[in-house]
């Protein structure tokens, strides 16, 4: 059973449509990063997700049920974006008021503040927290009651680059012990580790979603191959180039070697078979540069329809 099954979902708002005909699962124990522009439409499939919105047309599946059954809902745990508590109690009060609200048992309180980071602030009131603790209390509120799915929409905003970092090594954890997360966020760097897959949401459309490495070859974007420490660095030049010119000099005794997804295992094989490189660095193309071909795509189609 997958976590999330959304087929044929479109989503309008009065006039205007914010999803149109998405089709799109998460698997158990996935983590899947939801990336698109303002407006794209990720907060829109959160929200229908949760059952906070009912789809104008297809059908969804939220861990097997309809998505506004109770006992899915107990089993889903969901941080928003720009996250509100009550500035009064304290964070030990604020999550002992969201378990009862959740019927989660109180005692999760302060093991999950624990687990954020916040057990030293835990009798502290919510006025005092910095942007970045209330974040890590809106993400313990999100864990009560070990939810099977996890909304996370916009989580490392405010965090500094530790707690960031703490983040993503506990969605790996939970990820571990079987939970399904779907991550919305628009800072793309350090994440990509983390996920299972990415899906790309443009103009409520879904352009693209898979893994980093068959977006990858969807994209056809090259990867660059860095060798230094040659010791026959003119010969393998020459032979690169006369091959396929995919290859040029770097400063010092370097070369680099530019191929796309496919061709990557092959020209590193014969690099290896031609010189004993003293050191190699792969780049290949990181999720930003994903995001930005396939969103630019995106509007390239757009374009092209409108003029038509
Ligand atoms: N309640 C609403 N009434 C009318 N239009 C709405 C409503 N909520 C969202 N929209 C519109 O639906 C579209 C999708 O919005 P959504 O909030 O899902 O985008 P998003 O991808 O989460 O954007 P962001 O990254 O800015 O949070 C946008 O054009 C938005 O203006």
């Amino acid at each position: 059973m997958n976590a999330v099954d959304i087929q044929g979902v479109s989503l309008r708002y009065g006039k205007m449509t914010a999803l149109r005909q998405l089709d799109l699962h998460l698997e158990e124990g996935e983590v899947l990063g939801l990336f698109g522009h303002n407006g794209a439409g990720k907060t829109t499939t959160m929200k229908l997700i949760l059952g906070l919105l009912t789809p104008s047309e297809g059908q969804l599946r939220v861990l097997g049920q309809a998505p506004n059954d109770a006992d899915v809902r107990r089993r889903m745990g969901y941080l928003q974006e720009n996250v509100m508590f009550y500035p009064q109690l304290t964070g030990r009060e604020t999550l002992h008021h969201f378990a009862r609200i959740k019927g989660a048992a109180r005692q999760q309180a302060d093991q999950l503040l624990e687990q954020v980071g916040l057990a030293h602030a835990a009798d502290r009131r919510v006025k005092t927290y910095s942007k970045g603790m209330r974040q890590r209390l809106g993400l313990a509120q999100a864990l009560l009651g070990e939810p099977r799915l996890l909304l996370l929409d916009e989580p490392t905003v405010g965090l500094d680059p530790i707690a960031t970092q703490d983040l993503y090594l506990l969605i790996d954890q939970l990820r571990q012990q079987g939970t399904s997360v779907i991550l919305c966020s628009h800072v793309l760097p350090g994440v990509e580790a983390h996920i299972n897959r990415a899906a790309i949401l443009a103009g409520g459309q879904l352009e693209a979603v898979g893994t980093l490495t068959s977006l990858r070859t969807g994209a056809g974007l090259p990867s660059r191959i860095r060798a230094t420490g040659l010791k026959q660095r003119e010969q393998v030049l020459q032979s690169f180039s006369s091959l396929n010119g995919n290859a040029r000099p770097l400063g010092g005794d370097g070369i680099e070697l530019t191929g796309s997804a496919a061709t990557k295992m092959s020209l590193l094989r014969q690099l290896l078979d031609r010189d004993q490189p003293g050191d190699i660095d792969i780049l290949q193309p990181s999720l930003e540069d994903l995001y930005r071909f396939y969103t630019e795509r995106a509007s390239r189609a757009r374009a092209a329809e409108d003029k038509a």
